[in-house]
């Protein structure tokens, strides 16, 4: 497969994803490596959330291999996603647990042993910054801490590779800062693949860029070099729709 070494967390190839007949995510390839933290970047309905759905066993592609770690994901799911963290759009946290309980909950849930589970919870809330708030209701936190909290469940494991979809959505901005420091913290351990259409967070935080258009890569190249995204980002977008309508 190309681009594929043994420092390859993520080797996603040929991946296309259709409802009924409309084509979300065309022939895409994604590779994600160690130390790295990729941008899935794109206008509304490019297919974001589709290809991150698909990359932690979601949602079946139509056509397409994923490699986690070397492991298929549609031959093996349950090892594949073993090393896979996934922060969903809307974290999937509970209001009335406590947040040591939810996150103890999530360890059982990911198959933790109970005589480890204490120390995971632990390592994984001082890495989020959350031993102040281990007792408190997650319905009383800011939304900053409880994306926090989803960040926490999804590291709980240790995983690879963690993939956070849209992970600063409606932050203040001090919150978005926090996590964005919190996300190029946790990019020195794990792969990690995020998805935005805010073109900042990706030069604040990530290596590379993928951008997506109509679901097929537009551009994928690391941001050295990359004077302004934003004029990249738009000249790749406006000239492919002036493309289209010049077709039409
Ligand atoms: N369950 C679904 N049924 C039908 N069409 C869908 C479904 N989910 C997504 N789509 C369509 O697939 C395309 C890609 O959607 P997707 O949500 O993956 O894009 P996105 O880049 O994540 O967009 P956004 O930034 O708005 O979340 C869009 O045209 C969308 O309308």
């Amino acid at each position: 497969m190309a681009n594929y070494t043994p420092e390859t967390l993520v080797a996603a190839s040929g991946l296309s994803r259709y409802y009924s007949d409309h084509c979300a995510v065309d022939s895409l390839d994604v590779h994600l490596h160690k130390g790295e933290v990729l941008g899935l970047l794109g206008p509304n309905g490019a297919g974001k959330s589709t290809t991150m759905q698909m990359l932690t066993g979601n949602l079946a592609p139509t056509a397409g291999e994923i490699l986690i770690s070397g492991i298929d994901l549609l031959d093996e799911p349950r090892k594949a996603k073993q090393q896979i963290g996934y922060l969903p759009e809307q974290p999937p946290v509970y209001r009335d647990l406590t947040v040591s309980e939810y996150l103890h909950f999530c360890a059982r849930l990911r198959n933790i042993p109970a005589k480890a589970c204490a120390d995971a919870v632990k390592r994984a809330s001082t890495r989020c910054g959350l031993e102040q708030v281990s007792h408190r209701l997650i319905g009383n936190l800011s939304k900053g801490y409880r994306q926090r909290v989803g960040i926490a469940q999804a590291i709980l494991h240790n995983p690879p590779v963690v993939i956070l979809d849209e992970p600063t959505v409606g932050l203040d901005p001090i919150q978005i800062r926090e996590i964005r420091e919190l996300i190029r913290e946790l990019g020195k351990e794990h792969g990690i693949i995020l998805s935005t259409h805010i073109l900042p967070e990706v030069q604040a935080v990530c290596d590379r860029v993928q951008i997506l258009n109509r679901g097929k890569t537009v551009f994928n190249d690391t941001l050295e070099g990359v004077a302004s995204l934003e004029k990249v980002f738009f000249d790749l977008i406006f000239r492919e729709a002036e493309i289209i309508g010049e077709a039409a």
